[in-house]
């Protein structure tokens, strides 16, 4: 193994490893540390951990325990995945796992850049734009767990870390892979680079080469690829037929334009936080509904900021979120034992969820739905997954999923 990859979530996890696939690797998602050896000619491997809104003690011994695994497969350059929107909290996780991670491979620094051009994911003078809006103006303020409030990078991480942190700006990188690597500090830091282009995050790439340590989004991994030697391919897959569902748990924008969206042309069932918390709708129930219903249905939790607000303020926003992610996690364990085959999740915690409900300890990627979507396949099965990142994909999103399970290329 050559490039080992620690995901903070599970959507995160299948958009690098579509990165890492495209720019020509080997590649396969593991759900949680593995407990035996990669397949020894994979090029590249990612730990998927559920580890961005976990206790920071926890998400950095689970980081850590990834790191060693991947070690031990021979990867040479770790990178750390995090949220293209820098989903973090006041405490953590990314800058503690950083430190922890760069204390145990003796990195110096950590070039961090969450930039994602393709999916309007910007970084100039150290602020992350969202398309033309700020951070902190883009609806991820509004994040159920996460809340995004500040857009300078250098401060969130800052708050983080007891690292200084550092800033690599735009023009610096326009300068080419030299200049970036002769921009690096001497001593310990974390250093947050500007990127605003796909060609910013190949400069990057270049000037990472040898670097044992880095961090961002999967645009991160636009240029590392190359570095190895690979060159540019589209995944293969093997079309997956079958009965399928829609479960959706994320609240962002982008998801509750597709709910919108698929409702119209599919059964849909919507859950309250309070059903899921009451007990008032159970999997088996649940289950039920989606195997009467014709076509491929939808379950959703997906409500806007004042709806979650009310709920998160009547439950706790844990209990809340915990309910929900447990009920669609059991919703799709029954549905598989049922014959269903293709399952399309919204959302990165509820993702974790579904995935770990499923069994699944390893996934096959295919090829992109959207970009940063990748369709996965549990390995050794029949059956497909489509993990979407809260913010990724247009609003025929849904369809589009279930079409290109099907479709063999
Ligand atoms: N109606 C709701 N009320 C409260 N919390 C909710 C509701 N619907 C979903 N959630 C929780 O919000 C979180 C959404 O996070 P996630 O699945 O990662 O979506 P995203 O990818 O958009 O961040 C999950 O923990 C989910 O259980
Ligand atoms: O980098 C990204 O934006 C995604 O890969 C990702 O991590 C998204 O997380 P969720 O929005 O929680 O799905």
């Amino acid at each position: 193994m050559k490039i080992g990859v620690i995901a903070d979530d599970f959507t995160g996890a299948s958009d690098i490893a579509l990165t890492l696939a495209e720019g020509g690797m080997s590649v396969a998602q593991f759900i949680g540390v593995p407990d035996r050896p990669a397949d020894a000619t994979l090029e590249a491997g990612v730990v998927a951990l559920k580890s961005r809104t976990a206790r920071v003690g926890q998400a950095v011994h689970d980081s850590l325990a990834a790191c060693d695994w991947l070690l031990a497969q021979g990867a040479e350059q770790i990178v750390f995945k995090v949220c293209s929107t820098f989903d973090s909290t006041a405490e953590g996780n990314i800058g503690p796992v950083l430190e922890a991670l760069a204390a145990k491979l003796g990195a110096q620094h950590v070039i961090t850049c969450p930039a994602f051009p393709e999916n309007g994911r910007s970084v100039y003078q150290g602020h992350l734009f969202v398309s033309d809006r700020l951070l902190n103006e883009s609806g991820m303020q509004n994040h159920p767990l996460t809340p995004m409030t500040d857009p300078d990078l250098r401060r969130v991480l800052g708050e983080q870390t007891s690292w200084p942190v550092s800033h690599i700006n735009a023009q610096t990188v326009t300068h080419g892979p030299d200049a970036v690597r002769a921009a690096l500090p001497d001593g310990p830091a974390m250093v947050i680079v500007d990127a605003i282009h796909d060609a910013d995050l190949l400069t990057i790439g270049q000037a990472a080469k040898g670097e044992v340590l880095l961090c961002g989004g999967s645009g991160i991994a636009i240029g590392l690829p190359a570095n190895f030697g690979a060159q540019a391919a589209t995944p293969h897959w093997e079309s997956v037929t079958g009965r399928a569902v829609v479960i959706s748990g994320s609240c962002s924008i982008a998801t509750r334009g597709q709910v919108d969206q698929y409702r119209k042309i599919a059964p849909s069932k919507e859950i309250s936080a309070e059903d899921a918390v009451s007990g008032a709708v159970t999997a088996s129930t649940l289950a039920d509904w989606v195997q009467a219903q014709p076509g491929s249905p939808l379950v959703f939790s997906s409500a806007d900021p004042k709806v979650v607000q009310e709920a998160q303020l009547r439950f706790g926003r844990d209990t809340a979120a915990r309910a929900i992610e447990t009920l669609f996690s059991d919703l799709a364990a029954c549905l598989v034992q049922r014959g269903f085959a293709r399952f399309v999740i919204a959302g990165g915690e509820t993702s974790g969820s579904v995935v770990s409900g499923l069994k699944a300890t390893e996934l096959t990627i295919g090829p992109r739905i959207a970009p940063g979507v990748p369709v996965v396949r549990i390995g050794g099965t029949d059956v497909g997954l489509a993990l979407k990142s809260g913010n990724f994909g247009d609003r025929d999103f849904f369809e589009t999923s279930l079409k290109v399970m099907e479709t063999s290329s």
